[in-house]
């Protein structure tokens, strides 16, 4: 593409163990499923069917991310690539919810207030409790952090806390040259590409990530997308994926 200068592939991680049992997930270290596994595997041949080879990878400090990249790059022949991995591109902390059924908590607490919690821009869910046995306060992975390490989050927060690591870390690689890989999560994906595609507080609302399918973004030397919205490598799985995604929740 003409305007191209930086190459950036995102993607979320394959289907988790709780995305198949529908629940809130957020900080929780799930595993993927087999599912998840070839999901990722697929996100790779695509990667190497487009001719894409990532030079450096970023992931969130989560294993169902850190196991879809190591999949999608042994599939693409590039698993000897460097990375860098942080907090920051952890999926957004869904405070009180995490652990919850997404189905209970929509008939529990209603439609409305079920889609404040998950989609608004600022109204994070209540705060987890640190005696939670859904709560990450204290574990070692998250030493560094101390007491600033949330205890819920909405995805304005999730904006706030991943841009100075897009800006400090992922920005340099890509002006290195290199193309840049980024595996996480549904929530600091779409916290990512609001801000590469200048998306509005109340329309991201209606934008989800599919699990497993690269999303591939060209951007100018103003890191401004070529084509915004970037580029699923399998649109119609993306879509259909997408969909489901909306749908959590429902009555299955
Ligand atoms: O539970 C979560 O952590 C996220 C991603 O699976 O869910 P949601 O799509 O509802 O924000």
């Amino acid at each position: 593409m003409a305007n191209t200068t930086y190459t950036l592939v995102l993607l979320r991680h394959g289907q988790s163990e709780w995305n198949e049992k529908n629940l809130f997930t957020g900080w929780v270290d799930v595993p993927l499923t087999d599912k998840g596994r070839a999901e990722a595997a697929r996100g790779g041949e695509l990667l190497k069917d487009e001719g894409l080879a990532p030079d450096v990878l970023h992931t969130s400090l989560l294993k169902r991310a850190i196991t879809t990249a190591n999949l999608a790059l042994e599939a693409a022949d590039r698993q000897w690539i460097p990375v860098k991995r942080s907090w920051r591109l952890n999926e957004r902390h869904y405070g009180a919810l995490q652990g919850k059924d997404k189905a209970e908590v929509k008939a529990e607490f209603g439609e409305e207030q079920f889609m404040v919690w998950r989609r608004s821009f600022d109204t994070p869910p209540p705060a987890l409790e640190d005696s939670s046995e859904f709560s990450q306060a204290g574990e070692e992975r998250y030493a560094d952090l101390g007491e600033q390490a949330p205890r819920t989050e909405a995805l304005k927060n999730v904006i706030d806390r991943l841009l100075p690591y897009w800006e400090e870390s992922i920005v340099p690689d890509l002006k290195a040259g290199k193309t840049v890989m980024v595996a996480a999560h549904g929530n600091s994906l779409r916290a990512l590409v609001k801000h590469l595609d200048g998306i509005s507080d109340e329309q991201i609302a209606g934008l989800n990530i599919p699990t497993g399918i690269p999303l591939v973004y060209e951007l100018d030397e103003d890191f401004t997308p070529v084509t915004p919205g970037g580029r699923y490598l399998d649109p119609e799985a993306a879509a259909a994926g997408a969909a489901a995604v909306a749908a959590q929740g429902n009555a299955r």
